[in-house]
């Protein structure tokens, strides 16, 4: 699949027990977008991912990616048509190079992961392939460096290169800068805003000044509804996004006077 679609949701929700974790979110992903999911903790911005790429499958409503619709769709099927995502965590192999990472991601997505018998061609196209992704989140000079000896925020970037090699049309990061020291998250975030612009992107972000920086649109979650979603300029003039930061501890430091 490729091509700029749109991600929707339609009065998605999803319950655990009496708990209602996301409620009636109707969320809008436009082709290449850059957009912010912000909320405080546990209002369930990782749920809602968890909904969009079926972790969870949800207890009403719907998730719609152009003409498909996603809503029962398994994690996989959801893979192929385009939906890619990270993790709050780190998830990488500390042994492999950033490049065999990147490699076997891309024999994942074309099926090649078993066939170690590949055509000599191929497998120069798959290595080609792997070095101008690396290339393109400025880790080609790491390439042969073990994931555990990387910098954190370069792992992190190389997570992204490996949601890349899947050719997502929707690119859904969680928290990429967690755990990145303040110094090296903007960098993170300028290798993320100058991924191919037909790649719609949707990040959730605690730090303020990362949000204004690098989002045109921003959906604010909390409670598990849509509390309001447009540009920065519309979310910082906000009085009930300042009253909902604003009241929650530590808010100054994650530079609130932004919003
Ligand atoms: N599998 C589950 N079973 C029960 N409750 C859950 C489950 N997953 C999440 N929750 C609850 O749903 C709520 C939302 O959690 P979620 O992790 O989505 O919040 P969040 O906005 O991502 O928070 P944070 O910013 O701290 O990461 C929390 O109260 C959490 O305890």
């Amino acid at each position: 699949m490729s091509g700029a679609t749109t991600l929707r949701t339609r009065a998605l929700g999803i319950s655990f027990g009496a708990f209602r974790a996301v409620s009636d979110v109707n969320l809008v992903l436009e082709p290449g977008a850059r957009q912010a999911l912000i909320g405080p903790n546990g209002a369930g911005k990782t749920t809602l991912i968890n909904l969009l790429t079926g972790v969870f499958r949800p207890t009403a409503g719907s998730i719609h990616m152009g003409e498909h619709e996603l809503t029962t769709l398994s994690a996989d099927k959801r893979a192929r048509l385009g939906l890619a995502r990270t993790f709050q965590i780190n998830t990488l192999f500390p042994s492999l190079t950033p490049l065999l990472s990147v490699v076997l991601a891309i024999s994942e997505r074309d099926g090649l992961g078993a066939v170690w018998w590949r055509p000599l061609a191929r497998h120069k196209a798959v290595y080609d392939e792997a070095h101008a992704l690396l290339g393109r989140l400025k880790l080609d000079a790491l390439a042969h460096v073990p994931v555990a000896e990387l910098a954190y925020g370069k792992q992190r970037l190389l997570e992204i290169a490996i949601a890349m090699a899947a050719r997502p049309r929707i690119l859904l990061l969680d928290e990429p800068a967690a755990g990145v020291p303040q110094d090296e998250s903007g960098e993170l975030f300028e290798a993320i805003a100058e991924l191919p612009q037909d790649i719609s992107i949707l990040f959730i972000e605690h730090d303020m000044d990362l949000v204004f920086r690098f989002s045109r649109r921003i959906s604010v979650l909390v409670a598990g509804q849509i509390l309001i979603e447009g540009t920065p300029a519309e979310i910082g003039a906000d009085a009930r996004v300042r009253e909902v930061y604003l009241g929650q501890a530590g808010a100054a430091h994650r530079g609130v006077a932004h919003v």
